[in-house]
């Protein structure tokens, strides 16, 4: 029998155990967590609540609303969540190894201090436009709001003076409409509308992930293209061309391991309902890829893009199919060489 001090200090151990977990357990990834639950009851109860806190909400609280995982599909070996570390903007990585994200805790999710802010070209670059209404078009405007093309807008940027809720900044402020992470059978996991529904050039997301140099997209791309068992790669090149036809400025966003709900978009082979544009901010000098919507969409449909040209296949890779539906299906899906 425990006497009254031994029973205490049981007690003590419990919950020194029950808060150890509860800091350490958010940090691993699915496969760890698993492994870890069947320690203990303690391990088993905290990782259930991470798993649910996980299905909940992808973002970890860093977009305006919850983006949670479904997955109809119960059989035993599908997967309820995707695992990836979370940013609501594309970065550069300063030591991309030690990126380590808290994800089901109870505490807040923070973006890594192993992200270094994006350069700028000039550091003087910046409007001074205190109180007044930058994205105004009516000559008013600031000099920020310079270009607006289909394919490229340009943004406020880090050294304007109007603030963060200025109207020039619309891609700056994450997600901001309501969206759902659906399991398909044959695509993965992809993003869809929920119940708001999203209007005509709403905007809708950023392609957020890693900037990588041109020699690190093909490495990496090499390292996908052998290991397919893994979850899908999300790496993505951006050509931006000019009127001549000539490809002047490349951008890599590499999403499969560092990303945000970007990430879950599907091809479509008609294009899809959603428009990307390169968004310049002032002074930065990566642009960063932004999706907005083509036209009104209703709830519960699904995103979509065009990953680029079927035709264009890389070099020594068996493309994989297409499954996107649409009567303009090639039955491919697009692979370009990186
Ligand atoms: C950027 S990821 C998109 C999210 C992905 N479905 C997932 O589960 O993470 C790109 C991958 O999704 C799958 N995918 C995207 N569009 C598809 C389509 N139309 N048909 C079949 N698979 C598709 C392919 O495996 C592709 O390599």
């Amino acid at each position: 029998m425990l006497n009254d001090v031994n029973l205490k200090k049981k007690k003590r151990e419990i919950e020194y155990l029950s808060d150890w977990a509860s800091l350490v357990l958010p940090y691993l990834s699915p496969s760890s967590l698993a492994a870890t639950s069947i320690v203990c009851k303690i391990f088993h109860d905290i990782s259930t609540s991470i798993t649910v806190k996980r299905i909940s909400d992808a973002t970890r609280g860093l977009e305006k609303h919850p983006i949670p995982f479904r997955n109809n599909n119960t059989s035993r070996n599908t997967q309820s969540y995707s695992y990836f570390l979370y940013i609501s903007s594309s970065c550069i990585l300063r030591s991309p190894h030690c990126f380590r994200q808290s994800w089901g805790g109870d505490g807040l999710s923070e973006q890594s201090s192993s992200i270094s802010p994006l350069p700028l070209i000039d550091n003087s670059c910046g409007c001074k436009c205190i109180g007044k209404n930058c994205s105004s078009i009516d000559g008013s405007g600031c000099s920020c709001n310079w270009v607006r093309t289909p394919d490229v807008m340009s943004e406020c940027g880090p050294k304007c003076q109007c603030g963060f809720d200025c109207g020039n900044r619309l891609t700056q402020r994450g997600v901001s409409v309501e969206l759902t992470i659906v399991m398909d059978e044959r695509k993965g996991w992809g993003l869809h509308v929920g119940k708001t529904g999203i209007r005509k050039g709403e905007f809708v997301c950023e392609y957020a992930g890693e900037f990588l140099t041109t020699q690190e997209t093909r490495r990496r791309q090499k390292i996908y293209d052998d290991v397919k068992k893994c979850s899908p790669a999300a790496l993505l090149v951006v050509r931006e061309h000019l009127p001549s036809g000539e490809a002047c400025l490349r951008v890599n966003i590499d999403a499969t391991r560092i990303g945000n709900v970007g990430r879950f978009i599907n091809h479509s082979c008609d294009g899809g309902n959603l428009i990307s544009v390169l968004v310049r901010s002032c002074g930065v000098v990566v642009p960063r890829l932004c999706f907005f919507a083509a036209r009104d969409i209703s709830e519960a449909e699904e995103l979509t893009f065009s990953y680029g040209d079927v035709r264009s296949r890389r070099h020594g890779e068996s493309l994989k199919p297409c499954f996107c539906g649409t009567p303009d299906c090639l039955g491919m899906l697009p692979s370009e060489d990186t």
